[in-house]
């Protein structure tokens, strides 16, 4: 008998009771923390005289606060400093690992569970943010909790839920070229709408999401949220399989892993095996039902960027800004003030809509394939002299990792600034913000006014390759146009 999907699968697994209010007791696998969230859930257990029951279970990072440029103690911002010093309290008096600046493991919590192998197919992770729905990637039920959620799981490592829907998404065909999981991501908000997936969970698969690897699963999964829905997931394959046998959660003591690709084979073969027959088994059978289905065709897409102001309100490159009154009803006001604010005109591409700022980072696309992608459009040419341009690493091995190749060279001598681990720009709690009114191509995820630092500030979301274009050209570009360049 069918078992149904994943989500149903990972869902029974974890059940612990039903509760008198209909809700599900979940067990949690994977808790992971940071400063902007966790210090009062922290309070609230005290104030309750409580334990945190699994520290073991628990993992914490910093990384919307911290200062990306100059990270010495104490952070030049007093609300930075305080945030950090609580929850080096907090983590300390309870065990929690930490993975603290300087580290060499610091980065934004959705880029460090997957890249030091927390996060596992079949398991729940949650975390007191919203784009935890990121480690759907690994087949995992991963969702954004609230304060007195996070409570809750630090007091008794479960947690209260209804079940949602699930919607499935089939993107078919195949990609084109600098067209990537952004653009998937980004066309399917636009289809479905920012509150299109209110009351789902969505299951992304089709063979264009089932080619990507899995930093571009994580991109898509990422932006679950920014569709409505608050979890997303892909089922593990054995792309993520060779992704999970190089990470650390199956490394012997002295860090071989059990791919044999490092330089010794080594590591524990036999757990992983043991572990991927189970992951295997969550999979969505594939009679399983689904509440709805989607299909989009994957040809179909090309890059896309961001006209307004909320992830929703996206065009392909080529397509015109609409007019509002083209639009649904209910969209037609929305879409009248986002144009206001950035300054955009229906009927024209967004094309040559002149950029102040490029920003490459934030946990949708701040991974090493990202800026890998992004190099190789940069690589021989300059930032253009009216752009203010800057790559900050999803984490610090990412950082480390990119160094490596020497991609930071290529970075910094084409004009980019070369900067620490954190969230930094993507929603400026840092020092990393816009001024006035300037327009920023930015490979985060949420274009919302005043998103990054300044109430006149103007977003336009974009894949990692477009940042870098607009970045050389200062201008919204299609980079499958950029002129040839000599690379050495
Ligand atoms: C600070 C945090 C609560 C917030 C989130 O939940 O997403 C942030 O990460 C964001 O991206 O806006
Ligand atoms: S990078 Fe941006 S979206 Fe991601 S956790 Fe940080 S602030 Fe939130």
């Amino acid at each position: 008998m069918s078992r149904g999907t994943l989500y149903d699968k990972v869902w029974d697994e974890h059940a612990v009771t039903e509760l008198p209010t209909g809700q599900t007791q979940l067990f949690v696998g994977l808790h992971l923390i940071h400063e902007v969230t966790s210090p009062q859930a922290f309070g609230m257990l005290g104030e309750r005289d409580l334990e945190v029951a699994y520290p073991e279970l628990t993992h914490a990072t910093v990384d919307h606060i911290v200062p990306t440029a100059d990270q010495s103690r104490p952070f030049g911002d007093d609300a930075a400093e305080e945030m950090m010093s609580e929850l080096e309290r907090n983590v300390r008096d309870s065990g929690i690992v930490f993975d603290d600046p300087g580290s060499g493991n610091q980065g934004i919590v959705h880029v460090i569970g997957p890249e030091q192998g927390l996060t596992q197919p079949g398991m729940t992770v949650v975390c007191g943010d919203s784009h935890t729905s990121t480690h759907g990637a690994f087949g995992a039920l991963a969702f954004g909790i609230g304060t007195s959620q996070i409570r809750d799981v630090l007091a008794t490592q479960t947690i209260a839920m209804e079940k949602k829907e699930v919607r499935k998404i089939e993107v078919t065909g195949e990609l084109g070229s600098h067209v990537g999981a952004k653009d998937v991501i980004l066309t399917i908000i636009r289809k479905l709408g920012v509150e299109g997936g209110v009351g789902y969970v969505y299951e992304y698969g089709g063979s264009a999401i089932e080619s990507l690897g899995m930093e571009g699963r994580m991109s898509i999964c990422n932006m679950s949220i920014e569709g409505g829905a608050r979890a997303g997931y892909v089922n593990p394959d054995e792309t993520t399989y060779d992704w999970l046998r190089e990470t650390d959660a199956f490394a012997d003591s002295e860090g071989r892993s059990p791919s044999g690709s490092r330089a010794k084979p080594g590591g524990d073969p036999e757990e992983f095996e043991r572990r991927k027959e189970y992951w295997e088994s969550i999979r969505s059978d594939s009679d399983a039902e689904y509440d709805d289905v989607v299909t989009i065709d994957g040809d179909e897409i090309e890059p896309v960027v961001t006209w307004g102001t909320t992830p929703g309100q996206g065009i392909g490159i080529s397509e015109p800004i609409p007019e509002p009154e083209d639009l649904p009803e209910d969209k037609q006001d929305t879409a009248r003030r986002s144009q206001e604010h950035m300054r955009v005109t229906p009927g024209e591409t967004m094309q040559g809509y002149d950029v102040d700022v490029a920003f490459l980072g934030s946990c949708t696309n701040a991974r090493l394939p990202d800026l890998r992608d992004a190099a190789e459009v940069v690589e021989g040419r300059e930032v253009d002299s009216s752009v203010r341009a800057m790559v900050v690493p999803g984490s610090e091995r990412v950082k480390a990792a990119a160094e490596d190749e020497g991609l930071d060279e290529v970075f910094t001598e084409a004009g980019f600034d070369w900067r620490g681990a954190g969230c930094s720009m993507c929603l400026g709690m840092n020092e990393d913000q816009l001024e006035g009114d300037e327009a920023c191509a930015s490979s985060s995820n949420r274009n919302f006014v005043g998103r990054q630092g300044s109430k006149e500030g103007r977003t336009v979301l974009m894949s990692p390759v477009m940042v870098a274009a607009a970045a050389v050209t200062g201008e919204v570009t299609d980079v499958r146009e950029l002129p040839e360049v000599a690379v050495r």
